[in-house]
């Protein structure tokens, strides 16, 4: 059955029209995102999800998205998902982080002359026949210092517009590099020496923690008396309060404001605060920049939904449409792995090492560790996959460690996952041949190489003559099937494994007849 996408925000049209050449089925609601109830109600029957900011993809909205696999959001900020949620329910979200900076960029220096000019209240005053020529004297940008805070794709693409009109710029961006403040031609300063010296300050931060609230009236007080403000970010990093109070006492001389605390804002302190420029979360809105979203999210959702392929997702790794098909057997292989380790482990996990060897070794391999993690996991946790493993992991302490090396032995490529717990280190190894079929092809050190089928029987044993019989004769008599039998001992006499394969699950009571035949140490029955 074809992928089901519930597009539930205003998209460009382009999206429906991608998903329906892509073969998936697209359901264009683009006001459903503001009805909550309706959402949660009906989230269930969609594959996808394509959001802007105006959906709140809340913690409710995924617990009822028992389908969902991908929220695709036409944008850059996804501080309108519950991102942790999505990832404990295995859900991807993706975004497009270039698709609409230049314009979000291009709004911000809109703003700066807007509010520099005070364009909007001269423009409602000469329409209202004023002509008031002298109310509206502004200040010239040639030569002012703009702080830039937050320098990523749009707070550099601001700094080089503002450099083209003859700015200074300077910076404050705990992660933008000495080199890359060179190249773009700004100076790198810390917060304050950024309020002390600015004439223009212009946000481009995500909302997080540590950046809510990051202009209130403590950094106000910091700041140039006649600083203009401008946000095209969000609006929780500024406090509307304070900044509204700084307006009418003239210490700061005028704001920008594209996005506000809460939103959509019908009301809000700044509205009636003077020298504000205000617009409805405008920043990413030009048709170049909508249809590069909706293009780019409608790409992303519909490779990662038909071929499993990883764009630009928050809490995945990247799995590119061409290396999809290469990795796909080794992410099998990966997680009957951890499967098998996982099925294998009673006590508390400490730690869990996978090392690549060989070709595979130079693959992604973070989708492969987050595979081999999805196994170990399911056992306990069925709702476990590639996107919430990771988390889970860590979640609950366990090392975790990848190791690469080069081919050391005779598989080209080869992988071996071994898991640690209080009592003991169990390691188990595999491969994938020209057949593109993963196989087991080392247990705890013995080598034997099996296929896994979805109900296997793993025994392990004295190496001691008369135990194949034996274990023949008890699944004969339970009128249990075998398919294949694959033995490996460590040496004549030693430890010896088998790994049976069985038409079906095997009754408890011919399990602990399996484990009371002589010389038989464990017996765990499988599940593929
Ligand atoms: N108004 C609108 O319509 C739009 C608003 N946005 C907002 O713009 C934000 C920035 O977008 P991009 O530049 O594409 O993101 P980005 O990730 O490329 O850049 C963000 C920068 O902020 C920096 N940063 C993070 N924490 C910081 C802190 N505590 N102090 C100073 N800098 C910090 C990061 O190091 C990074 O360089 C988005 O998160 C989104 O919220 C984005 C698009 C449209
Ligand atoms: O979709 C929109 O109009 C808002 C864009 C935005 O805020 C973002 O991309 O972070």
């Amino acid at each position: 059955m074809a992928p089901k996408v519930l597009i539930s925000d205003k998209l460009s049209p382009t999206a429906v029209q991608i998903f329906k050449d892509r073969g998936i089925d697209a359901d264009f609601q683009p006001d459903l995102g503001k009805d909550k109830d309706k959402l949660a109600e009906i989230i269930g029957n969609y594959d996808g999800l394509a959001i802007r900011s105006a959906t709140k993809v809340t913690e409710k909205i995924i617990a009822n998205a028992n389908n969902l696999k991908v929220i695709g959001r036409a944008g850059i900020g996804v501080d309108n998902v519950d991102v942790p949620a999505a990832t404990a329910k295995g859900i991807i979200v993706m975004n497009t982080p270039f698709g609409n900076s230049i314009t979000t960029a291009e709004h911000a220096i809109a703003m700066m002359f807007a509010v520099a000019r005070q364009l909007p209240e001269a423009d409602a005053s000469t329409r209202a026949g004023k002509w008031e020529k002298s109310k509206f004297v502004g200040t010239e940008i040639t030569a002012k210092t703009l702080g830039v805070i937050g320098c990523g794709n749009i707070g550099s693409i601001a700094a080089e517009r503002a450099i083209g009109v003859k700015m200074r710029v300077i910076a404050y961006d705990p992660f933008l590099s000495p080199e890359r403040a060179m190249n773009l031609g700004v100076e790198k300063v810390d917060l304050d020496e950024l309020f002390r010296r600015a004439d223009f300050i212009t946000l481009h931060t995500p909302l997080t923690d540590k950046t809510r609230n990051i202009i209130d009236a403590a950094a106000i007080a910091k700041m140039k008396d006649g600083v203009r403000i401008i946000n095209c970010a969000r609006g929780g990093l500024i406090v509307e309060e304070a900044l509204a109070e700084a307006l009418k006492s003239g210490k700061v001389a005028g704001a920008g404001i594209d996005v506000f605390s809460s939103e959509p804002a019908k009301e809000n302190v700044l509205f009636d605060a003077p020298n504000v420029v205000c617009t409805p979360h405008l920043g990413a809105s030009t048709s170049e920049a909508q249809e590069n979203v909706a293009l780019q999210v409608a790409e992303q959702m519909s490779d990662y939904l038909l071929h499993g392929a990883v764009t630009n997702a928050l809490n995945m790794p990247s799995i590119s449409a061409e290396e999809a098909p290469k990795l796909t057997p080794f992410v099998r292989l990966a997680e009957l792995l951890g499967l098998f380790a996982g099925q294998l482990t009673q006590t508390g996990i400490k730690a869990i090492k996978i090392e690549y060897e060989g070709t595979v070794a130079e693959m992604n391999v973070r989708a492969l560790t987050s595979a081999a993690l999805t196994g170990v996991l399911r056992p306990m946790l069925q709702t476990v996959n590639m996107v919430s493993a990771p988390a889970m992991t860590r979640e609950r302490g366990i090392h975790v460690e990848e190791v690469r090396r080069e081919q050391q032995g005779a598989y080209e490529g080869y992988v071996r996952l071994t898991i640690t717990t209080e009592r003991q280190s169990r390691s188990v190894a595999g491969t994938v041949f020209g057949d593109g079929k993963p196989r087991i092809i080392q247990i705890k050190g013995i080598n034997m190489e099996a296929e896994l089928g979805p109900h296997m029987l793993y025994v392990t044993n004295e190496d001691k003559p008369g135990f194949i019989g034996n274990l023949g004769t008890v699944l004969g008599d339970a009128g249990v099937n075998i398919a294949t039998f694959n033995l490996g001992r460590s040496e004549r006499g030693g430890d010896a494994i088998s790994l049976v394969e069985v038409d079906g699950p095997i009754a408890e009571d011919v399990l602990a007849k399996v484990l009371a035949l002589p010389s038989v140490v464990q017996v765990a029955p499988l599940a593929f």
